[in-house]
């Protein structure tokens, strides 16, 4: 028998650790683009799942937006059903009319199927083949943005997609392993043209950037991106849990968040209790952004009789004596007239794939 290739059961291992944590209630499902990272996941999952008593299916999205998308996902689905997995879908997704750019549109569109899907088939996991390479892209993105400690995060290895654990089990597995593990599968991976196209950022810190910084700083640099973002994960874990606390014991009792309690935490501390609140309010976490927080933080630590905060989601915070209160923001009739705590960059904003 063939040895077998160290990239193929490297992918195994941390295929098996991950699924271990798993339910074992409902199959797991690999969401599979065809490119060699969620191929290489799928082929190991095909291997690992059954051994350890558990079913296996995937999903391939097609977003319609390139030609010939359509037979892609086919043959994906294919290759799958022959590989041993089961269910197997091919969804079609519509991509047009949906907010913000066209990759965040087909982003939306994608986990919005994938979460589907896993509901249909009472998935216990979606699987996803991020890998320690886009894990430091995605750290790269965020220092370049200037977001806080929740983008220098990075991608987490697990959270929840509308009810349904989204696992990454490659985030400690380099993009090279995986090409090299479809090549020793035999496996022919599909290159999506969108992953060289300079015209996204995310292309040219892959394409760019992280290869001056390998050549300057040598290849370890790739894994000390990923771990800088392991180590503020941990952190932030721990900030997340006092914030919980904090916000608790910041209620005033007649509706809001009593600034004297406010005023009294650390700043890392506070943030994130004003963050916690807002996304309570209703406001949508990727729009707020790190002006909207200090102007709500302003409102606590730099009082001056300024007027009302306004949050997106159609909100404003006033304070009113010793509370942060919210009501909903008028309708503006000129743009002049509303201060708008505005600002494009995502602050914390997780930039999850
Ligand atoms: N069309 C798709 N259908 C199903 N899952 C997808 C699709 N596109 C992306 N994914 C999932 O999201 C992950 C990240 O995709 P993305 O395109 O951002 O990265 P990638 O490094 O190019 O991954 P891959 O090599 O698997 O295409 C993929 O590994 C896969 O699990």
């Amino acid at each position: 028998m063939a040895p077998l290739a160290p990239p193929v059961a490297a992918i195994r291992i941390a295929v098996r650790r991950a699924l271990a944590d798993l339910s074992t209630d409902g199959p797991v499902l690999v969401a599979c683009s065809g490119g060699a990272d969620s191929l290489a996941l799928a082929a190991a999952t095909a291997f690992v799942a059954p051994r350890s008593g558990r079913t296996a299916g995937l999903v391939t999205v097609d977003h319609g937006l390139q030609s010939g998308s359509r037979h892609r996902a086919e043959a994906v689905a294919r290759w799958a059903e022959q590989a041993g997995l089961a269910p197997v879908e091919a969804v079609r997704v519509e991509v047009a009319g949906r907010p913000g750019g066209p990759e965040a549109a087909a982003r939306d569109a994608r986990y919005q199927a994938l979460a589907e899907a896993a509901r249909r088939h009472g998935a216990s996991a979606l699987l996803t083949g991020h890998t320690r390479d886009d894990q430091a892209e995605t750290v790269l993105l965020a220092l370049a943005r200037g977001a806080g400690p929740r983008g220098l995060a990075g991608m987490p290895a697990r959270r929840d997609l509308a009810g349904t654990p989204l696992v990454r089990p490659l985030l400690e597995i380099g993009r090279a392993e995986t090409r090299a593990a479809c090549a020793a599968l035999g496996l022919v991976p599909w290159d999506d043209p969108h992953n060289s196209d300079p015209a996204y950022a995310r292309s040219r810190i892959r394409g760019d950037v992280l290869p001056v910084l390998v050549r300057a700083l040598g290849p370890g640099v790739l894994d000390n991106l990923a771990r800088t973002a392991a180590l503020v994960a941990a952190d932030n874990a721990v900030l997340d849990e006092l914030a919980d606390t904090a916000l608790s014991q910041a209620r005033h009792p007649d509706g809001g968040l009593a600034t004297g309690a406010l005023a009294d935490l650390a700043p890392a501390v506070r943030g994130r209790v004003l963050r916690a609140w807002a996304h309570e309010l209703g406001t949508p976490p990727a729009a707020l952004s790190h002006r909207h927080l200090t102007a709500l933080d302003a409102l606590v630590t730099a009082w001056r009789g300024q007027r009302a905060s306004y949050l997106p989601g159609g909100l404003r915070v006033l304070r009113r004596g010793d509370r942060l209160v919210s009501e909903a923001a008028p309708a503006p009739t000129c743009r002049t007239t509303v201060p708008q705590a505005t600002g494009t960059t995502p602050d914390e904003a997780v930039v999850d794939r």
